[in-house]
């Protein structure tokens, strides 16, 4: 007969050796060292020492002159750990992925100021994989070609606007039918009039994720309680009163945009309008889990740099022609690539993208030269961990310096050379996949990122010469925080008509 008392000692032995086991395994654990880093200081530990402009590149300092690819930074008790290369990223992320995937909160960002929609900011979880499941399964490589005729449009649109205004890139780009490539893709090709609200909640994020609103991060209680006005901290709580609704509403509008555009069959190809068609009549925008994808996945750290990122051209087309003006013999041997394959009677298209591989490789090279997101978006690890004798502690945000694993002189040859025919031997790896992120938290627009941004680049250089002015070329310097932009203030071109006539 089954005998409870005997089962109820057995749970207690099992459940007894399973708790000093787990005790005893946190303590052998805890013996090994952190990965090696800067030196602390009691209580405060590196806040000092934390870089505060184009981090990635003291990350990588660090690195060589520890010998180790895996940093260990304390900030008031919150552990940082920093991977410098590919083969730690690929070993913690990839293979240790159910571990390795989690966001760190930013309580400011996501509960002060209304954006734990945004799958990006998502804690690992059931929640978190089904958004991102429904998401992406619109965004694979073969959806694409619903968008490209729309996204064709687009470039040609930007490179009329470019011609009639060829010095200035940045009011081009400011104008918003400009804006619906590379950006309007990933939301609705037709969210003009929401330009204007993304570029808000841009803001917001840029305002929350400030230095000083990190503070509520590492302190979450002072969200919760009611703070002297002068408390570090207090001023979160009244900006994110007037942010919030600003944010909330951004959301709404466009999810009632697309709805009624749908409604009415005159939406047109977006990954919002597949989602909309999904939903049954009584569905609310609150049922609608695409609200969650709305197109502010990045914040950066400063407003003023966060405006700017979106006023001018995206990040990556930026260094694109920041590499031109640099580079001309790479432009020269790609404008000639694109003369011999296609002739000057027309534009290329996406079915010229496997004819042109210099082009294809100028891309990669752009990407991987200076990654939009240098130090890519911070993971979280869920558990306790050990990696290479060190001990990595639960909770620990985990900062993946794409920029210093694109530069290791040990994957890529002369790594500080903008150089497309790396790209083109064949030993070379396949593409930068590390510019868009890692194992489960990888890009699910990279597939669409990656053809906007090539189609952008193949009708520019077909189209115009891009050269420095008489100033001289610009500096190779670029903006700190997460969407990293060049640096100047305008990107000085000189571009000559190429073959306009066809526009
Ligand atoms: C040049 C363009 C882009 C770059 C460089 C880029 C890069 C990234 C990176 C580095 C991450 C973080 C990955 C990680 O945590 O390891 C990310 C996440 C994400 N990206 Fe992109 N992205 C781009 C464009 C897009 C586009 C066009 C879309 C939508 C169509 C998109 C949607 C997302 C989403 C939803 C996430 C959050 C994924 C998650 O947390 O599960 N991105 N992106």
């Amino acid at each position: 007969m089954f005998d409870l008392a005997q089962y109820d000692f057995a749970l207690v032995v099992v459940v007894s050796f399973s708790g000093l086991a787990l005790l005893v395994m946190r303590a052998s654990k805890r013996r090994l060292p952190y990965p090696p880093g800067p030196k602390r200081l009691p209580v405060v530990g590196n806040l000092f020492s934390m870089p505060s402009r184009e981090e990635w590149i003291t990350y990588k300092n660090w690195s060589e002159e520890s010998g180790s690819d895996i940093i260990h930074t304390d900030v008031m008790g919150s552990h940082i750990v920093i991977l410098n290369s590919i083969k730690a990223a690929n070993d913690l992320f990839e293979k240790r992925s159910s571990i390795y995937s989690d966001r760190p909160s930013l309580v400011a960002l996501e509960k002060l100021f209304g954006m734990d929609y945004n799958i990006a900011l998502s804690q690992y979880g059931p929640a978190w994989r089904h958004s991102r499941r429904e998401f992406q399964a619109y965004l694979s490589p073969a959806d694409l070609e619903a968008y490209q005729p729309l996204e064709q449009q687009a470039v040609h649109r930007l490179l009329r606007n470019l011609l009639s205004s060829p010095d200035n890139f940045e009011i081009v780009w400011r104008d918003k039918s400009s804006c619906q490539s590379p950006m309007g893709s990933m939301w609705s090709q037709r969210m003009t009039h929401t330009v204007a609200d993304a570029e808000n909640v841009l803001r917001a994020a840029a305002v929350a994720t400030t230095k000083e609103a990190l503070l509520l991060d590492l302190i979450p209680w002072l969200a919760v309680i009611k703070m002297p006005s002068w408390f570090p901290g207090a001023r979160y709580k009244r900006y994110a009163r007037d942010w919030r609704p600003i944010v909330v509403g951004a959301v709404k509008t466009t999810y009632n945009k697309v709805k009624s555009e749908f409604v009415a069959g005159t939406a047109t190809p977006s990954v919002a309008a597949k989602l909309i068609s999904k939903l049954d009549e009584d569905s609310t925008e609150e049922d609608l889990w695409v609200a969650r994808a709305i197109p502010v996945k990045h914040p950066s750290t400063s407003p003023h740099e966060l405006t700017e990122a979106f006023r001018r051209p995206s990040p990556a087309l930026q260094t694109f022609i920041l590499a031109m003006t640099l580079y001309p013999d790479v432009q020269r041997k790609a404008q000639t690539e694109i003369d011999q394959v296609i002739g000057n009677s027309r534009l290329p298209d996406f079915s010229d993208q496997d004819a042109l591989p210099y082009v294809q490789a100028v891309l990669k090279e752009v990407l991987r030269w200076h990654p939009v997101t240098p130090l890519g978006v911070p993971h979280k690890v869920r558990v306790s961990d050990i990696y290479e004798g060190y001990y990595i502690p639960a909770g620990s945000i985990i900062i993946p310096n794409v920029w210093g694993m694109m530069r290791d002189p040990a994957v890529f040859t002369e790594p500080d050379r903008f150089y497309p025919e790396r790209w083109l031997s064949a030993d070379a790896p396949t593409f930068p996949n590390q510019a868009f992120g890692f194992g489960a938290r990888r890009c699910p627009g990279r597939f669409l990122a990656r053809a906007s941004i090539w189609s952008n680049i193949a009708g520019i250089l077909a189209t115009f010469h891009i050269s420095p002015t008489e100033d001289g070329p610009p500096e190779e310097a670029y903006s700190s925080g997460t969407i990293s932009c060049v640096a100047s203030a305008l990107i000085p071109l000189n571009k000559e008509k190429l073959m306009w006539s066809i526009l």
